[in-house]
């Protein structure tokens, strides 16, 4: 897809703790709307669902769905008392990083992995961290580094 128009970005949201959640996208969709781009919300469960929700995201673009430039993953997962956090911290983002190599992705991943609410707190947008918007803003930069190395 070239880059005529200004990007189009899918943010995928788990919203497994709603506050937590609207900070992150506060911060993202600040920091899309000030560079620009245009995007649409979807909301998965939690933070395992977020990579498959991109691969659906490009399947339905085949099919002629939507066709998005780069693509924001926002999540949280705080540390429980079981190996639980592990899996869905890794696995997670594992799966974003081979979908973003192995299918040349602008993916901005905003999914917060941290040991507790105050560490939480002090990465979303009511802070100066704001991962949320930095996740846009890496995202766009893949973007257009990709259309940089496509000779646009
Ligand atoms: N504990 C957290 C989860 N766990 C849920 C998983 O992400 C997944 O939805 C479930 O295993 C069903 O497949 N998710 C978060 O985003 N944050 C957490 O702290
Ligand atoms: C990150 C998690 O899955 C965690 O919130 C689950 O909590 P627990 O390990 O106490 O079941």
């Amino acid at each position: 897809m070239s880059q005529e128009s200004a990007p189009h970005i899918l943010i995928v949201e788990a919203r497994f703790y709603d506050d937590m959640s609207d900070a992150l996208l506060e911060g993202a969709t600040f920091a899309l709307k000030e560079a620009g781009a245009t995007y649409d919300v979807v909301t998965v469960p939690g933070a395992l669902e977020i990579p498959p929700a991109i691969a659906m995201a490009l399947d339905a673009a085949e099919e002629g769905g939507t066709e998005y430039n780069g693509f924001v993953a926002l999540g949280m997962v705080i540390r429980g008392e079981t190996y639980h956090f592990d899996i869905v911290s890794n696995e997670s983002s594992r799966a974003l990083m081979d979908l973003a190599v192995s299918e040349s992705l602008a993916i901005g991943n905003g999914i917060m992995t941290v040991e507790n609410d105050d560490q939480a707190w002090a990465r979303v947008r009511r802070s100066d961290k704001d991962k949320g918007g930095f996740a846009a803003r890496a995202a766009l930069s893949m973007i257009a580094l990709r259309e940089k190395l496509n000779g646009g």
